[in-house]
């Protein structure tokens, strides 16, 4: 209210009291703000019962803000719905702090991309698998053997375990716990962070949805933390355990190397979270992948195209490839940004008052980078809803696009796995376009059906389920499959 003070980002006009909570629509937020910031702009301010809101809708303003001035935008707002789920040693929802500082180094330690590296045998393996399980039951069954890809490679650099079948009760950990994190509303956007009270209503009564809905998914989060931990605990006092992120840190815990602030709920804390936070967001992104390349054939044989000429079919395509397909690189980052799986990030929170291109942010604001927005920012992609790797491909093949900026988040809150979900992303997409072809089902007249490109809202946003047909692309493909090499050699 200073007379000084430069005036707020310009935004709708909101209702008394509760701001602009009943015009936001509990589905397709990105959308919602997008449009709604080719009205207002690329910073927009919202009050949400009297708490300040900030949309970003440019990838510049999101680096403006949350890369060059991430001191002041780390800290993350209160999730009542994720605490209640039971995530609270998890580092996505953790405030900024010296926990958060704890948390971040032992991610980024286990995650940075010389120790990737390490970790291609476990997504070659893997890789092997899941074309194995798409040649046999893809065509029913694609979202599970996508998922147990994902989880297969995380669980293994996580816990040491190792899928061996589809009835793992890791497996249904995963699964229980990606529909936690897919169906339970946008992070931060539900009514529930504003009323906690609803938290005490049942699920039937209005606006209580949510608040049932954490109720009864807490089992999953419970399970996530106490059964690896569990397991692995045992094979370390029978000396079985295999090296993984959390046997390396218990082991430290127990000779007292390990960070001495660290507590035992911290490592089993950030276990979980390794685990949810990549296996969900990988199987989305591929997911998304299978839809892209059935609604885009010619994108798909564009790529084959180049993989023939490099890799030949005599053989599966290995990560020293990766240099010379320059195509998939592009399909890959176009995979990231046409339906990207976390469209709305996960919301930030700037400790003190600002000042940006003349706009005053309040301190205490939730930012939300809405990074669907950015994505389809028509001044940077042209005809930004198509499935166009070209793009990004120089001039003349292409359109000299830049790849999109904020699918792995921004600033110090970036995704600490973005590494390691690139080279799952990579190892998955190009074994399977060596390999198999994806097109559409017919019905029985023949006629192609083609699916509706839509998604669940929630944290990692999945496409609706969709039908496809998956067939080798060859004689030579299909035993190439087969006779795959997936000994465990990691
Ligand atoms: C395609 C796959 C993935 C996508 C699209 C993705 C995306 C994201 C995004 C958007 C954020 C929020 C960043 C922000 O607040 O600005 C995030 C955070 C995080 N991601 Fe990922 N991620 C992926 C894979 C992974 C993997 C493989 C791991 C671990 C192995 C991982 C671990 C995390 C963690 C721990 C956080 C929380 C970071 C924090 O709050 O400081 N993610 N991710």
């Amino acid at each position: 209210k200073s007379k000084r003070r430069p005036p707020l980002p310009p935004g709708p006009p909101g209702e008394p009291i509760l701001g602009h909570l009943r015009m936001i629509p509990p589905k397709d937020q990105e959308i919602f703000f997008y449009q709604w910031g080719k009205k207002y702009g690329n910073v927009m301010y919202l009050r949400l019962l009297g708490r300040p809101v900030v949309v970003l809708n440019s990838a510049k303003a999101a680096i403006d803000l949350l890369d060059k001035r991430s001191a002041n935008y780390s800290d993350r707002p209160p999730f009542v719905m994720f605490n209640m789920m039971g995530w609270d040693s998890g580092l996505f929802i953790m405030p900024y702090g010296r926990r958060f500082q704890r948390h971040r180094r032992m991610m980024q330690r286990y995650l940075a991309p010389n120790k990737c590296l390490e970790y291609q045998p476990i997504q070659n393996r893997e890789a092997r698998v899941l074309l194995q399980g798409l040649l046999k039951d893809g065509e029913k069954n694609s979202d599970n053997i996508i998922r147990r890809f994902s989880t297969a490679v995380v669980m293994r650099l996580t816990y040491g375990h190792q899928i061996t079948s589809d009835d793992d009760l890791y497996v249904k950990i995963a699964d229980d716990v990606g529909y936690a994190l897919s169906n339970g509303g946008s992070p931060g956007g539900t009514l529930l962070e504003y009323f906690p009270f609803l938290l005490k209503l049942p699920s039937w009564f209005p606006g209580g949805y949510y608040a049932g809905f954490a109720r009864d998914h807490q089992f999953a989060i419970r399970e996530l933390h106490e059964y690896p931990f569990e397991e692995v605990s045992k094979q370390m006092e029978e000396g079985t355990a295999k090296s993984s992120f959390l046997s390396t840190h218990l082991e430290a815990y127990n000779r007292g190397e390990d960070d001495p602030q660290n507590t035992i709920a911290d490592i089993k804390g950030a276990a979980g979270n390794i685990y949810c936070a990549a296996a969900d967001t990988t199987s989305a992104t591929l997911s998304m992948f299978l839809l892209a390349m059935i609604v885009n054939p010619e994108s798909q044989k564009c790529a084959q195209k180049e993989i023939d000429a490099v890799v030949g079919s005599g053989r599966l395509p290995e990560f020293d490839d990766r240099a010379s397909l320059p195509y998939l690189e592009c399909m890959l980052h176009e995979t990231l940004r046409w339906n990207n799986a976390v469209p709305l990030g996960i919301p930030h929170l700037s400790l003190e008052d600002d000042v940006y291109e003349g706009m005053f942010i309040p301190k205490g604001s939730t930012i939300i980078a809405n990074t669907r927005g950015m994505t389809l920012d028509e001044n940077v992609y042209r005809d930004p809803t198509a499935f166009n790797p070209a793009r990004f491909l120089p001039k003349p093949e292409g359109n000299a696009e830049p790849y999109p900026d904020g699918p792995f988040g921004f600033g110090r809150r970036i995704c600490p796995g973005r590494y390691l979900a690139d080279t799952s992303i990579w190892i998955a997409i190009v074994s399977i376009l060596a390999t198999l072809d994806i097109t559409k089902v017919v019905d029985v007249d023949g006629k192609e059906i083609t699916p509706k490109v839509s998604f669940t809202t929630g944290v990692t946003c999945h496409p609706r389920p969709y039908k496809c047909t998956i067939r080798p692309r060859s004689e030579a493909a299909r035993l190439l499959i087969e006779q795959a090499d997936i000994s465990d050699d990691y």
